[in-house]
């Protein structure tokens, strides 16, 4: 374990995978198509790999609090990761990679961020950039990192992560032959808010700045904003940022081919695309357990078609699934949703994957 002091009694650290989480049902007298994830992933080989995916944690709720909102996601990614390592691996993905399995899905453990209830100390800071160097390392091995939070400041992290390896692969240091990004953010929060600190609300406002400063364009499509949960200066920001909006009222009451159409076409506009999933999309009925619950928020068929169709561009880079808060869960149930979006952002993922 690497560890760090940034502050008062505040510290950052990686732990390696902690393999007694991947853990299930035992099923001896089954044939072999009985076959879980649990079964399936290994530590993640930071030296020399050809695992297909790198899960990453982000144990980190400062931005959540920074924000004023409800802490708890940091200790989420272990409790999502145990009910996805319990789920089964469909009968396409064991047919396509017939014997191949067990080298394709690596754990390489969680960035920590305990910040005592600090408010100013720069732990999540420490945190993101640390996590970013995970999130790049992947990358850079070919693979496809997947973060698990935390709060939704993973966000600035992911794409800080992928930012480092680009800029590893860019051997000509010319910033116009860097692919042009693209940004898909689940979410009823636009989370381009201006703070003097970075917080859970701010990583799409601090993604366009970067971005700006290194003279690139800021490509974000935000699917699922809710009018009632941002403000008309969030709304000015995004339109003077250019942000392709779907709102969740487009995406429960227009017609599936014309938001699928929409989202095509961002797609089409960019090279490679970074995926975030702020669980807060989905209603509070589904996934209760999140900082700010959605009264109305878009429905779990809706995300995971859509999640579908960007997957099957082949052009995600790195992905995260962010805001899960498990105090306040019901049973479960929010942990339970994140693990079968994981488990759908895996799959797809491996199904449009060369076989080697
Ligand atoms: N990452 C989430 N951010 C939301 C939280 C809203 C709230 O706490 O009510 C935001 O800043 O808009
Ligand atoms: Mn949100
Ligand atoms: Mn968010």
């Amino acid at each position: 374990m690497s560890m760090s002091m940034t502050g008062t009694g505040t510290t950052v650290s990686h732990t390696a995978a902690d393999m007694s989480r991947w853990a299930g049902r035992a099923e001896p007298f089954e044939t072999a198509r009985a076959c879980y994830w649990y079964q399936l992933a290994q530590p993640y080989t930071f030296d020399k790999t050809s695992q297909h995916i790198g899960l990453i944690g982000f144990a980190c709720d400062q931005g959540v609090r920074r924000n004023q909102g409800r802490v708890g996601a940091r200790a989420a990614p272990p409790l999502i990761r145990q009910v996805f390592a319990a789920l089964p691996v469909i009968a396409e993905l064991q047919q396509r990679f017939d014997g191949q399995l067990p080298a394709l899905l690596g754990d390489a453990g969680d960035i920590h961020c305990h910040d005592n209830d600090g408010f100013a100390e720069r732990a999540l800071e420490e945190a993101q950039l640390k996590y970013a160097d995970k999130v790049s390392h992947i990358i850079q091995q070919g693979g496809l990192p997947i973060g698990l939070g935390g709060g939704h400041a993973i966000a600035y992290g992911s794409f800080l992560g992928l930012w480092q390896a680009l800029q590893q692969t860019d051997t000509t240091n010319d910033t116009d032959a860097l692919p042009r990004i693209g940004i898909i953010n689940f979410d009823a929060h636009l989370d381009i808010r201006q703070s003097d600190v970075a917080t859970s609300g701010t990583p799409f406002r601090q993604i366009a700045e970067h971005l700006g400063e290194q003279g690139q364009p800021f490509n974000y499509c935000c699917i699922g904003v809710s009018r009632f949960s941002n403000t008309a200066a969030l709304f000015d920001r995004a339109e003077q940022l250019g942000v392709h909006i779907i709102s969740d009222e487009e995406c429960t009451n227009k017609k599936w081919k014309k938001i699928a159409a929409q989202i095509a076409s961002f797609i089409d506009d960019v090279d490679i695309i970074y995926l975030t999933i702020d669980m807060d999309c989905l209603p509070s009925s589904v996934v209760p357990g999140v900082s700010a619950p959605a009264a109305y928020g878009i429905s779990l068929a809706f995300v995971e078609r859509a999640v579908k169709l960007i997957l099957s561009s082949g052009k995600v880079k790195v992905a995260d699934i962010a805001e899960i808060n498990p105090t306040f869960d019901v049973d479960g149930r929010s942990c339970k949703v994140a693990a079968r979006l994981l488990a759908t952002i895996i799959e797809q993922h491996l199904l449009i994957t060369e076989t080697h």
